[in-house]
């Protein structure tokens, strides 16, 4: 569903991504995980679109993410680490003007909003100011907007990062269930949380990817350690 070939992204002289190749197939949760300016969000916003690679190829449902930019956003929804939301529109204004930009109808916009709004716990805050809501909420936005289209690729960019611990358990209990409907690469530091709900992980370290394999697979190779013990061994970091 998601395939990455040779990618590689400079900014300037500094190669952020290095000849990445991997592939997420039809149905799977993948954990993408890394130390802090390893990489992740630079190959996320290349798979969304908002960015652009120095080389290599990639494609989502079947549609290059070069040529055919358009057709690869009807198939994701991505969530980007900080959300551009805009403050002065209402919550369930904002998710309009989305669900518009997405194409949706105007019967199923109203029914779709319906739904990411109770499927992320926003009903609370449905016409409260992007502005003034916290972190976490603004969080619970930029997922309900990723899902407003019901694409088959989700693409999340550290969803549970500043969250206080009752959303992020909340907020891994729909990445469960969100898991069994979607293609999901999904970007994080909580290692705990790949264990959860992912079937199998991608480690990229300093813009190249060291480990990829299913869960069982990667533990089985590295002598039945957990997730955080073969990080550490890989990256060499403790701060996760
Ligand atoms: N616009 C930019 N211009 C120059 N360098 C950038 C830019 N964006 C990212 N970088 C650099 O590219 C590298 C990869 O950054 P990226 O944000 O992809 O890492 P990441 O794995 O998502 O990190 P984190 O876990 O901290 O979010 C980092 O060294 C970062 O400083």
């Amino acid at each position: 569903m998601i395939v990455v070939e040779h990618l590689t992204k400079y900014y300037g002289e500094y190669p952020a991504v290095r000849d990445v190749t991997f592939e997420v197939p039809k149905g799977r949760v993948v954990g993408f995980l890394g130390p802090n300016g390893a990489g992740k969000s630079t190959t996320m916003r290349i798979l969304a679109g908002f960015l652009t690679a120095t080389s290599g190829r990639a494609s989502i449902a079947g549609k290059d993410v070069f040529s055919d930019p358009i057709a690869v956003r009807r198939n994701i929804g991505y969530m980007p680490e900080s959300c551009p939301l805009y403050p002065e529109l209402r919550v369930e204004e904002y998710l309009k003007f989305r669900a518009g930009l997405k194409g949706l109808g105007w019967g199923a916009r109203r029914k779709r909003i319906d739904y990411v709004v109770e499927r992320c716990w926003l009903k609370d805050v449905r016409r409260q100011l992007i502005g003034t809501l916290s972190k976490g909420y603004r969080q619970r936005v930029g997922l309900a907007d990723s899902l407003l289209a019901d694409p088959p690729v989700l693409i999340l960019d550290e969803p549970t990062a500043g969250l206080d611990p009752t959303q992020i358990r909340e907020t891994r209990k729909l990445i469960r269930e969100l898991g069994r409907e979607h293609t999901m690469l999904l970007s994080t530091h909580i290692l705990s949380e790949v264990e959860m709900a992912c079937d199998s992980v991608i480690i990229i370290y300093q813009g190249q990817v060291i480990e990829d394999g299913t869960l069982e697979a990667v533990r089985h190779k590295h002598k039945n350690q957990n997730l955080e013990e073969i990080f550490v061994r890989l990256t060499g970091q403790e701060g996760i």
